[in-house]
């Protein structure tokens, strides 16, 4: 399993400080996470190399590929996996507990439309996803980054949301969701501004729950204590 990141530097050798939309917490590893990632990263872990991935051969087939960003433990994108079989699903965490546990679910479920990175999503999109080759990227409740001088980290940026758009297929979708509705409105005021995008909401703001979206645990008990959480989804249009 590669870095996480790839030390970048200047042309005069000198590190590049990036801000990034996450901290490092590396925790322990349980017994049953380092077990599920020796047993299943070789058939399902994807070391990130700066190449372009072949996604017919690493699936062995040709069909739509939907890819996640920060999934953390993996629960609902092995659900999805599980539920889609006739779609390819790639997940990229930072987080090496997740994977650990992501890999343990999907090994239980025995998906097989299933491949993971341990590296910055960031990096694996600009060089190892082709352009126009994804039918859908999710963002599922990122990190809030909550104080108004944190908000540069936020993942959803101008930038961030036009690499996203270069990698979709034109019809493709980008679907993000947030418990934050700071957040949320941050989502919308970018999307809004951003070319290439039609948003699916026939309010032009947020859109309900689609199916295919899994509820989860935390989401759950946020609906029980009345909190709301916010879908928004954009189509690739040009
Ligand atoms: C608040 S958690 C949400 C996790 C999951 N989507 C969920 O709904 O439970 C955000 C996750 O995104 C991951 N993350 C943040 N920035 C990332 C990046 N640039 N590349 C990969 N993962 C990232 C974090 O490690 C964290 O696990």
């Amino acid at each position: 399993m590669s870095d996480v990141t790839t030390a970048e530097f200047n042309e005069d050798g000198k590190y590049i400080r990036k801000i990034r939309s996450f901290v490092l917490r590396e925790g322990r590893l349980t017994k049953g996470q380092s077990q599920a990632i020796e047993a299943h990263w070789p058939a399902m872990g994807l070391d990130y190399t700066p190449q372009p991935l072949d996604l017919n051969q690493v699936f062995g087939r040709d069909a739509d590929t939907v890819l996640e960003i920060g999934f953390g433990m993996g629960a609902s994108l092995v659900q999805m996996a599980k539920a889609a079989p006739e779609q390819n699903f790639i997940g990229i965490e930072v987080h090496k507990p997740g994977i650990g546990t992501c890999l343990s679910e999907a090994g239980a479920a025995e998906v097989t439309n299933l491949r993971v990175y341990h590296h910055d999503a960031m990096e694996v999109l600009e060089h190892s996803i082709l352009d126009g080759s994804l039918a859908r990227v999710q963002l599922f409740f990122p990190d809030p980054w909550h104080k108004k001088r944190h908000n540069k980290r936020r993942i959803v940026q101008a930038e961030f949301v036009q690499l996203v758009r270069r990698k979709l297929k034109i019809g493709g979708v980008f679907h993000m969701a947030t418990d934050w509705e700071n957040y949320s409105e941050h989502m919308l005021d970018i999307m809004n501004a951003a070319e290439g995008y039609n948003n699916q909401s026939t309010t032009g703001t947020v859109v309900e729950r689609p199916d295919h979206r899994p509820l989860t645990k935390f989401e759950a008990r946020g609906h029980r204590l009345g909190h709301g959480v916010w879908d928004i989804m954009f189509e690739r249009i040009a």
